[in-house]
């Protein structure tokens, strides 16, 4: 995900390399890939890279967020803390560092590789409005950006977070299907890649609605309407509603488990 946002910033031109400056655990090698290849400044001396950043961005996985921000908490001091992190909310981030600061929590994609992510963002009392502009243009460079409240960000995840993983069991599915009626699967991959991306620019450059582009599609008594009609009758529509309620859910779920993990192991 930190990869995905420096080539979306550097390649969108929104910052110069040399005023990005990448921290990991403990991967040198990595740090030494990404310098080679965007020409950004790496190190491990997290205090440096805390001290003279505007904006630190936090993209370790949740379960890392405890050490990765260890340590940083003395050098603080009004800088916009950007988090990635599924399931940490501001608040934990807050308890954790030990200080009420300008914290934005986002939910991008991983098409954000690719400059098509879809983020949502959402900000502590202690944010400013150039803070979120700022950030917005930050996500922007990588693909679209909402700023909703925190309480819709476990919809966000269980939605566009995920969601790029329904589109690929979605293609998994369509893939199976086609060698099944007799397709070389070369030439299905290549079809399906097509309408696909073919539907979803009619979605966002049409302004009808879903629905009467479906109609369209179906001629009364035709194919569409012979598969869509299976597609009903096994649930296709409740199932999808069910796996975003069930992600939301989730998402949820691992909000308060990290909440109690991290935060009242340290009181
Ligand atoms: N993969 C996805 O679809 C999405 C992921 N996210 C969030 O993005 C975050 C990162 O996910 P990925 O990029 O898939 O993980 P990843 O495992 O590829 O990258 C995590 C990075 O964090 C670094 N790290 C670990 N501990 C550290 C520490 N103590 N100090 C500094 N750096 C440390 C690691 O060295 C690694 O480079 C997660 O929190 C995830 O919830 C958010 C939206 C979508
Ligand atoms: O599966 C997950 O928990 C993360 C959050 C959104 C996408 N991947």
């Amino acid at each position: 995900m930190a990869e995905a946002m420096i080539a979306g910033l550097i390649k969108g031109g929104l910052f110069q390399p040399e005023q990005i400056i990448v921290a990991n655990r403990s991967n040198k090698e990595r740090l030494q890939e990404l310098t080679k290849k965007y020409g950004i400044e790496t190190t491990h001396n997290k205090k440096r890279v805390v001290q003279e950043a505007k904006t630190i961005v936090l993209a370790m996985k949740p379960k890392d967020i405890k050490a990765g921000i260890d340590g940083i908490q003395d050098y603080i001091d009004g800088q916009l803390i950007v988090s990635v992190l599924a399931g940490i909310s501001i608040e934990t981030m807050t308890s954790l560092l030990g200080k009420q600061t300008a914290i934005i929590r986002a939910m991008p994609n991983t098409s954000a590789a690719i400059a098509k992510s879809a983020t949502a963002i959402a900000a502590s009392e202690d944010v400013t409005m150039a803070q979120i502009k700022k950030c917005q243009s930050l996500f922007e460079a990588i693909g679209i950006c909402k700023l909703v409240e925190e309480s819709h960000l476990d919809a966000v995840t269980g939605l566009s977070g995920s969601g790029p993983a329904y589109v690929y069991f979605l293609v998994e599915a369509m893939e199976k299907a086609a060698v099944e009626v007799g397709l070389e699967p070369d030439v299905a991959r290549d079809l399906i890649v097509q309408t696909l991306l073919g539907a979803s620019e009619m979605i966002a450059s049409s302004d009808k609605h879903p629905s009467q582009l479906r109609k369209e599609v179906t001629s009364p008594n035709g194919t569409t309407e012979a598969g869509i009609t299976i597609l009903q009758q096994k649930g296709f529509e409740e199932a999808l509603i069910s796996c975003v309620k069930r992600a939301t859910e989730r998402s949820h779920e691992l909000k308060t488990m990290f909440s109690e993990a991290l935060v009242t192991t340290d009181k």
